[in-house]
């Protein structure tokens, strides 16, 4: 897969607060890259580097291989702030149509697009409805639609699914696996971990304006996994006592086991078997990012507010 974003080394500072702190990553074309982060890791300033609103004070970011050039290159990107960027006056029909002719499209391809998704997303009755009569869903609904009609090739979506009920989040979610189908690349920003598990091909994990971790969420998980297992069994074995597992919790025939060291998954199995216990179910139990990230920053206040958010 080519390369369509690169960003080197870059370094945005606001007085002493190092907001982003020397990151590099690559995004292939194509994929669904997750920027994640808890509250005031860099994200924002990440994006608005990416996007041309803030200018690095050090770093390159490269388009197509290209220099990123703020101005020309804003065409080939749809960004969705987390804050509403929709002018409130003016009615839903017309914003569509302006903005997607901001961002150079005909009047007439702007409107064939534009009906085409308040069809799919069944918007066509919010027409001439005022913007600032909209609910938070509706506008964030309206706000993704404004992101993507002029069919830009990187698409950078800042809490996409904030506001939004699990009807409209599977919505945007289908949509964002369509997106990335035909070609598009997204960029999807959050603090929420779980969401990204199932979206993203890659993410990389900030913290503190610092990367912490850079690669797709099956490696990560294997790179943090600890050989924990799960066996439900028809009847317990006479002894569960074996050097190639310890027993992390056990709720009657339903066992956590680790597998201690210089041991595999399949000599569990054999014990289980010499022991003419039948195995109904056997599995591996990978961490959560979330998981992850507190063992990453243990120990910090950061990751006291995660655990809070896990429990
Ligand atoms: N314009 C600014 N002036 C001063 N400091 C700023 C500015 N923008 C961001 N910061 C600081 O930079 C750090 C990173 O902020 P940023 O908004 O990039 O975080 P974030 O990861 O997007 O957080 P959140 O998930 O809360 O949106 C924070 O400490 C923030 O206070």
């Amino acid at each position: 897969m080519s390369t369509i974003l690169e960003v080197q080394n870059l370094k945005k500072y606001f007085s002493s607060q190092k907001a982003v702190d020397d990151i590099s990553f690559t995004i292939s074309q194509g994929s669904i890259f997750g920027l994640l982060g808890p509250n005031g890791a860099g994200k924002t300033t990440l994006i608005r580097m990416i996007t041309g609103i803030f200018y690095p004070d050090a770093g390159n970011i490269l388009l197509n291989g290209k220099k990123f050039d703020p101005v020309n290159d804003v065409i080939n990107i749809g960004y969705m702030p987390e804050e509403r960027g929709l002018y409130k006056k003016m009615k839903v029909g017309e914003q569509a149509m302006y903005l997607a002719q901001l961002k150079g499209m005909s009047k007439q391809d702007a409107f064939a697009n534009v009906k085409e998704w308040f069809e799919k997303f069944e918007m066509q009755s919010w027409w001439n409805k005022k913007v600032e009569d909209l609910s938070k869903g509706m506008g964030q609904k309206l706000q993704f639609v404004t992101t993507v009609l002029h069919e830009p090739k990187l698409v950078i979506l800042d809490e996409p699914f904030s506001g939004l009920d699990p009807v409209n989040s599977n919505l945007i979610k289908d949509e964002i696996f369509n997106l990335a189908k035909k070609g598009t690349t997204i960029i999807f920003s959050t603090h929420r971990m779980e969401q990204v598990e199932e979206i993203c091909d890659h993410i990389v994990l900030v913290n503190k304006g610092q990367k912490i971790l850079d690669g797709s969420v099956k490696e990560i998980k294997q790179q943090f996994k600890q050989h924990i297992f799960t066996a439900e069994v028809d009847r317990l074995p006479a002894t569960l006592q074996h050097p190639s597992f310890s027993i992390v919790k056990q709720n009657g025939t339903d066992l956590t086991l680790k597998i201690n060291e210089g041991y595999q998954s399949n000599d569990i199995l054999l014990h289980f078997i010499n022991q003419q216990s039948m195995i109904v179910a056997y599995h591996e139990i990978l961490p959560s990012l979330n998981e992850i990230f507190i063992r990453l920053i243990e120990g910090t206040p950061t990751a006291r507010q995660f655990e809070t958010v896990t429990a």
